[in-house]
């Protein structure tokens, strides 16, 4: 019922368009009630009385009949399939807005594939139903009403006869229904399983052949399509008993009627040419028992389907469209006794951490792995809300601003550099699309690419490939790197932005962060000491708690974690230079 009250929702804007189908599909009806009465005519009066002048004018209003029958249902079909397709259309780009700004929680939670098969294959299903079963639908149900009334009006008992027969073969076919229905939903969950093994195994075939883990892959996909498989074959076999259903009963009528209706001819209580007509009703009014038996996996599959798809319009907001925009920041950054914990886990991975930084510094982030460095920056990022404890930027709480324009201000180059199967011009514009060529260029000086993109035949044009495969990681975080830079951002982050340069690019690519970073708040997490050891403030971050802060010189003075840290890396830079 929700998911009819849901459905019809969607199809309100459109209610002039449905009106008119509706009526093109009453005429419809009308005119697939004509034949069997002619027919009737015949037996009765023209055939009895020799009017053969009558007979073109018969066949005549047959013909026209079926005419006007096919153009006007045609119509309805027509106009049905287009509102149809746009309702459709409204939905899916309504679920993938929704995907958008739901908190990124949803996406460390959910298999991709899952989202993915939503997306495609059930919305597919709903168009599949739109296409080929409601149009027709509408007008088999207006034509069997219409035929009905007619039967009613010739002669009222084997109307009932008719409607008898038709509530009995209901139930079985409402029983069968459902089970398909549950069925069609395991269905789908095993094969969006199946979709989901193919994406991952597909994407992660470097890894399966380093560690020659092929066998198994294959294997695991062959368990899933067999259970699939057999599965689909008992649900198969449901389908084709609710068929041969709806045909038994397709057969079994007009026995019925002829039953009845030879004894009201026998006793003189209706006419030859009455029971003709009626007997010519039987397929009309059986025709949308038919296309639900037949549909029946087509309906079955759109159902769960449809259900998924709105399951996706109550997915949770990151925040509410209506928050105000944060106005440019300066870039004062308070962090207050932050507590975090990423959804469904019990262990805290930010344990009260506090940071203040002054717009124009630049703070180090370092500490052990795993401490909750990232963490920490998707929190200011606004990427997952903190369980107690505040952020503030410029002395306002960041929760209570559309993040988006928070987010707009700031330039992030992150471990992993997602790239777009496009030009690395596209790729380096993704943040800023009306950058001039001037900007381009000085972004990737500053980034060391220009030598990278002169060398390349196609230069700017060139394609990077599936999630930049074709560039090497250096050459990505590179980009990444430029992409941040052409935005201009208040605040700049590097999470171990130069973690796959090699040591000379690294070091000029620490100098032209160097020349970005004065005047603009920057926050670097490292992992390399030396990368932050010029930074106004470092903070050690270790099991979610900030252990240590200061400046270089006064956490090496501490003689702490820091200095331990220091240590060991500074005597391998001795060990890397000494060779
Ligand atoms: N999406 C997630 N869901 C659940 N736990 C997570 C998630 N992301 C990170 N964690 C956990 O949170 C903890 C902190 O991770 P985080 O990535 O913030 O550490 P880090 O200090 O940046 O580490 P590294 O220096 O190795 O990059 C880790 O124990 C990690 O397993």
């Amino acid at each position: 019922m929700k998911l009819l009250r849901e459905t019809l929702k969607h199809f309100k804007p459109y209610w002039r368009g449905l009106l008119l189908a509706f009526i093109c599909s009453l005429i419809g009806g009308a005119f697939t009630v004509i034949p069997p009465i002619l027919a009737g005519k015949l037996v009765d009066e023209i055939l009895p009385n020799q009017m053969t002048d009558m007979i073109g004018w018969l066949v005549a209003g047959v013909l026209f009949s079926f005419l006007f029958k096919v153009i006007f249902e045609s119509l309805q079909e027509f106009i049905q399939i287009q509102i149809g397709l746009d309702v459709i259309t409204d939905m899916q780009m309504r679920a993938f807005g929704r995907l958008h700004k739901t908190p990124m929680s949803f996406f460390t939670t959910t298999p991709r594939g899952d989202m993915l098969y939503r997306l495609t294959h059930d919305v597919e299903a709903v168009q599949n139903l739109n296409n080929t079963v409601v149009p027709r639908f509408v007008q088999q149900v207006v034509s069997a009403v219409a035929a009905f009334i007619a039967v009613f009006a010739l002669y009222w008992p084997v109307a009932i006869v008719m409607f008898c027969v038709f509530a009995i073969y209901l139930y079985p076919s409402f029983k069968l229904g459902t089970t398909m229905r549950k069925m069609s939903a395991v269905q789908r969950d095993m094969r969006a399983d199946i979709y989901h093994h193919l994406q991952e195994s597909i994407e992660s075939t470097r890894l399966v052949r380093t560690f020659q883990t092929q066998e198994r892959e294959i294997h695991t996909q062959d368990t899933k399509l067999t259970d699939w498989k057999n599965y689909s074959i008992r649900a198969a076999l449901i389908g084709k008993v609710n068929w041969r259903l709806g045909n038994l009963f397709n057969i079994a009528t007009p026995g019925v009627v002829m039953l009845v209706g030879g004894i009201a001819v026998w006793n003189n209580t209706i006419s030859v040419g009455t029971l003709v007509a009626c007997l010519g009703f039987i397929p009309t009014m059986f025709f949308p028992i038919r296309s639900l038996a037949e549909n029946a996996l087509i309906i079955q599959q759109a159902i769960p389907a449809l259900q998924r798809i709105y399951e996706y319009f109550d997915l949770p907001k990151e925040h509410e469209d209506d928050l105000p925009k944060m106005q440019p920041v300066r870039g004062d950054i308070d962090i207050d006794n932050l507590w975090f914990r990423y959804p469904g886990n019990e262990e805290y991975v930010l344990k009260g951490v506090s940071l203040n930084m002054k717009a124009g510094q630049h703070i180090g982030i370092v500490g052990t792995s795993g401490g909750g460095k990232s963490t920490l920056i998707q929190l200011l990022l606004g990427l997952y809300e903190p369980e107690a404890g505040s952020i503030e930027i410029d002395q306002q709480n960041l929760f209570a601003y559309n993040r988006n324009s928070f987010r707009q201000q700031v330039g992030v180059v992150s471990q992993e550099t997602f790239l777009l199967n496009n030009t690395l011009r596209m790729n380096l514009l993704y943040g800023r699309k009306d950058a001039t060529q001037a900007d381009l260029d000085a972004a990737c000086d500053a980034s060391g690419l220009t030598e990278f993109v002169a060398a390349l035949p196609e230069g700017y044009e060139t394609i990077v490939g599936e999630r930049g495969l074709k560039l090497s990681g250096g050459q990505r975080q590179r980009v990444a790197l430029a992409r941040a830079i052409l935005r201009h951002p208040a605040l700049l982050i590097f999470d171990e932005a130069t973690s796959s340069l090699d040591g000379e690019t690294e070091e000029r690519v620490q100098s032209a962060l160097e020349e970005l970073i004065p005047g603009r708040t920057t926050i670097t997490i490292a992992h390399r000491l030396i990368t932050v050891r010029d930074a106004d403030k470092i903070v050690l971050l270790d099991k979610g708690v900030v252990a240590e802060s200061g400046t270089h010189e006064e956490l090496l003075a501490e003689r702490g974690k820091y200095y331990e840290l220091y240590m060991a890396q500074y005597s391998e830079l001795e060990k890397e230079r000494a060779i």
